[in-house]
């Protein structure tokens, strides 16, 4: 069976820089470390209020990754003409609200196909390979096959916001069916939102996903253990749910 990917997301250390408008930490660096620790890829969200990642970053990045970046972006045209221009390997369309603490849903595509399909083909064009960060329902599933769109990421939020085992258990099977559902769509399926050291692994070990991608919690984990560590254990996790 295949190794899982990790695609470590920096947008949190970011998220310390701007809390002081200092120059540092610089998710460039953080990036540089998480390559050296194993990550297979960097994501970074670059969202329309500029909470955390800033234009600057995506550019110095573009220059400095050395595996590749995944670009999240809202589906509007600031954004989709940022990342033509930055042509990074991969663009995640996310939804976005300005007022959210952190993304809630996944992506309505059966909701704006014409949208979505438009703005998959402008970044295909552009030699852009697209994600689409959609729930694991079956619905937007055939919709996201439908605009041409290769890779999909299923949100798994609600599975990590489970408030008792009978909710996650719920939400793990629904993954679950999604999952396999995308893959026998011929879709490439990764998964992430709220992915952490405790319950990784259940997604890990689903043999049709391709890569995680996981933030927050290896960012939290960073600040008690350093960024090399905590993406180490991430991955040994993952291989290790994998290979089980
Ligand atoms: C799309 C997604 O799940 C992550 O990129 C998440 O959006 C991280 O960024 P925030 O923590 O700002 O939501
Ligand atoms: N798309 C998910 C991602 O990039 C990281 O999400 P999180 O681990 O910060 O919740």
């Amino acid at each position: 069976m295949r190794d899982i990917l990790l695609g470590v997301n920096v947008d949190h250390i970011a998220t310390l820089r701007q809390a002081r408008g200092t120059s540092y930490p610089d998710p460039a660096h953080a990036a540089a470390v998480a390559e050296h620790a194993g990550a297979d890829g960097i994501t970074i969200h670059l969202r329309e209020d500029r909470r955390h990642i800033q234009d600057r970053d995506v550019y110095v990045m573009a220059k400095t990754i050395q595996t590749r970046m995944n670009l999240e972006i809202a589906v509007t045209d600031e954004m989709l003409d940022i990342a033509c221009e930055v042509k990074p390997e991969y663009v995640c369309l996310v939804p976005e609200k300005r007022e959210e603490l952190t993304t809630e849903g996944g992506l309505d595509v059966a909701g704006n196909l014409a949208k979505i399909t438009a703005a998959t083909e402008r970044l295909a064009d552009a030699g852009i390979k697209v994600s689409l960060f959609i729930d694991a329902d079956k619905k937007q599933l055939d919709a996201a096959k439908e605009t041409g769109a290769p890779y999909i990421e299923i949100h798994t939020g609600a599975y990590a916001d489970a408030e008792n085992d009978i909710e996650m258990k719920a939400e793990l099977e629904r993954i679950r069916e999604g999952v396999q559902y995308a893959h026998g769509l011929g879709l490439i399926v990764n998964a992430g939102h709220g992915l952490h050291y405790h319950n990784v692994k259940a997604i890990a070990e689903m043999p049709e996903i391709y890569e995680l991608n996981i933030g927050h919690a290896i960012i939290a984990r960073a600040a008690i253990d350093g960024l090399e560590k905590a993406v180490r254990d991430m991955k040994r996790l993952m291989l290790e749910a994998r290979q089980a």
